[in-house]
């Protein structure tokens, strides 16, 4: 059983503990009109999606790692009926079920759901349009007609554990999702750190609130050392919400002295800072030869007193930027498909550059990036390699299926 005991002031030291989602029904809902909005690119199929995760939740236990499902957790906080409730009746909300009488009739179909593992994984499925009859009500909101196909919308990207929240040292990021499909999803990271009965005793500090106003993202916090942290400002995150997380992570005791945000494109090929940089021993990354530099990047540094940090631009090379902050004399680094050009784009595509390490120079990786694979084993990283015919088709890679709850310090 997990102890709720978080630390992670690292990207490679020794992984402990891992929370990962095994891909469910949510899957078997998405529909091609959907996949644009639930961010998708195709539509995986389920059965081998799960082989594939099972698969790589083996590669974790076979190396000694203790694998925590998030639908486990979620319910085990749901065991507690007075915190059912209550979180039930902000599921509901937030999925954008309104009216009383809908509400009543939503919270009736989760009621014959009495295993509590059973209930997180329909309420991650969502609720097809069929599965409620509407009768007659005096509202016109609940009579109207319409073609949409769901009642309350599925939740596919949920096996990308690493977005809603981050463990950064002994406290937790709990993010601020850029759409509205994915906010949905860190209420599951709200009540597990807040309510179930192994986290809360350790008073987990937040670093992030969901309701705080900018948006972050987990993909784009990466913690290269017990000092250095690097950001990524994308797709997802907002300059603002770095802000916002480096005064509160500085002066809370953390070792933690500077966050240096990385400015990426906005794309959704780059959406996180983790799709195109990841760190896989002490000195070597994998990155896209795209964002190899000069790039800018801003290095935020702690101050003395409470909420006050110093801001400095830099535009340099990527190499001369990690060897400064990480005081290393050499770095290397492992480009994603060997150089800018065709191999680059369609590896990186499908997560070439995101690597999860599980210790320093041992890394997870898909077994289709086989020319960055190749230049990794040539740089004597060890290879865990999974399939993921179907997994990469949300676009993720093993470090945005995985959320790390404990790394050995270093
Ligand atoms: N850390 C990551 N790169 N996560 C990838 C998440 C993919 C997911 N479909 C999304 O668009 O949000």
């Amino acid at each position: 059983m997990f102890d709720g005991k978080l630390q992670v002031y690292s990207e490679i030291g020794v992984l402990k503990k891992v929370m990962l989602h095994r891909p469910g029904m949510e899957i078997e809902n998405l529909t091609p009109e959907l996949m644009n909005r639930l961010l998708f690119d195709d539509i995986p199929y389920l059965r081998v999606a799960q082989e594939e995760h099972d698969a790589f939740a083996d590669v974790f236990r076979t190396c000694g790692v203790e694998v925590v499902y998030l639908e486990t957790l979620m319910a085990e906080v749901l065991q507690d009926k007075a915190t059912r409730a209550i979180f039930m009746d902000e599921f509901i909300a937030e999925a954008g079920i309104v009216s009383p009488y809908r509400v009543a009739m939503v919270k009736a179909y989760y009621e014959a759901f009495e295993d509590a593992e059973a209930l997180v994984k329909a309420l991650m499925t969502g609720i097809r349009r069929e599965r409620i009859t509407f009768g007659l009500t005096h509202s016109l909101a609940d009579l109207i007609e319409t073609q949409y196909p769901f009642i309350i919308d599925p939740m596919p990207n949920l096996y990308f554990t690493r977005d809603p929240y981050a463990v950064i040292g002994n406290g937790v990021s709990l993010n601020k999702m850029r759409t509205l499909t994915r906010r949905r999803e860190t209420i599951f990271a709200k009540y597990i750190f807040e309510h179930h009965p192994a986290v809360k005793q350790h008073q987990v500090p937040l670093w992030y609130d969901r309701e705080d106003p900018y948006a972050i993202e987990g993909g784009d916090e990466l913690i290269l050392s017990d000092k250095v942290i690097a950001i990524g400002v994308s797709q997802r995150t907002d300059a603002a919400a770095v802000d916002l997380i480096a005064k509160r992570i500085f002066h809370a005791g953390q070792p933690f002295e500077t966050i240096l945000a990385f400015d990426i494109p906005k794309t959704r090929a780059f959406m996180h800072l983790d799709t195109v940089f990841t760190m896989v021993d002490y000195d070597t990354f994998t990155i896209h030869p795209e964002i190899e530099g000069p790039l800018t990047v801003y290095s935020i540094q702690r101050g003395d007193h409470p909420g006050e940090y110093i801001i400095e631009k830099e535009h340099m090379e990527l190499e001369a930027i990690l060897m400064k902050y990480l005081q290393l004399d050499k770095v290397k680094l492992i480009r994603c498909g060997g150089k800018p050009g065709i191999d680059a784009g369609r590896e990186q595509w499908n997560d070439g550059s995101n690597t999860l390490a599980i210790a320093p120079g041992e890394v997870i990786v898909y077994a289709r990036n086989h020319v960055t694979n190749r230049l990794l084993e040539a740089a004597g990283i060890k290879l865990h390699v999974i399939q993921s015919s179907e997994l990469s088709r949300g676009r993720g890679g093993p470090r945005c299926m995985s959320m790390p709850l404990y790394r050995d310090q270093l």
